[in-house]
């Protein structure tokens, strides 16, 4: 029941309700300490398009695909979920914004290069990401999201496949 509630049928990830748990949890027990926490917002670009041109399943199959590469390219410890529709988020407890700027190009990186056979053919796709990085006794989770929801918009402005930041402390 509890794997239920927890997690998105689409793409077998946590969902964000129970990302906003856990995550609360991370930055309730990493309070005290003086240790950096960054946190990663991205967004398929242009998936509408998949939809449209390819129909809902071949998007769900991206969107799983997508979900799998992030995935296998993360750390054990990194918290993932799947955020809404095309979007998703990266908890990174003990990473300094350079580590997460490197994490973020590794995604975009693998991302960029998936090739996802569809019928003949095989589908490409990029994303755009926001990051922001706070210190551990600073963060919250609203705040988190709110500096990672700004760069990742300033991403899809920027012409997206690429990633912004966006922090208090910058
Ligand atoms: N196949 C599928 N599509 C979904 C799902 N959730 C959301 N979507 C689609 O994702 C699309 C998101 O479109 P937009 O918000 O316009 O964003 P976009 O086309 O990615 O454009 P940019 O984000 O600006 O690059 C919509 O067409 C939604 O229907 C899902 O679970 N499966």
């Amino acid at each position: 029941m509890k794997y239920l509630a927890e997690t998105d049928s689409l793409t077998g990830l946590l969902n964000r309700r129970a990302f906003s748990q856990n995550a609360q949890t991370i930055l309730d027990d990493t309070q005290d300490s003086k240790t950096s926490i960054s946190l990663i917002l991205l967004d398929i670009d242009h998936f509408k398009q998949v939809n449209d041109n390819h129909g809902h399943l071949t998007g769900d199959h991206v969107l799983c695909t997508v979900a799998r590469t992030i995935q296998a390219t993360l750390r054990q410890e990194d918290l993932l979920a799947r955020f809404g529709g095309e979007e998703f988020v990266i908890l990174l407890n003990n990473t300094t914004l350079s580590d997460a700027k490197q994490i973020t190009e590794r995604l975009r990186i693998a991302i960029e290069t998936l090739q996802i056979p569809h019928k003949n053919t095989r589908l490409q796709c990029t994303a755009s990401f926001g990051i922001t990085s706070l210190l551990s006794g600073d963060a919250d989770i609203t705040s988190l999201i709110k500096y990672a929801d700004e760069a990742l918009y300033q991403a899809k402005s920027q012409g997206r496949n690429c990633w912004c930041i966006s922090t208090a402390t910058i």
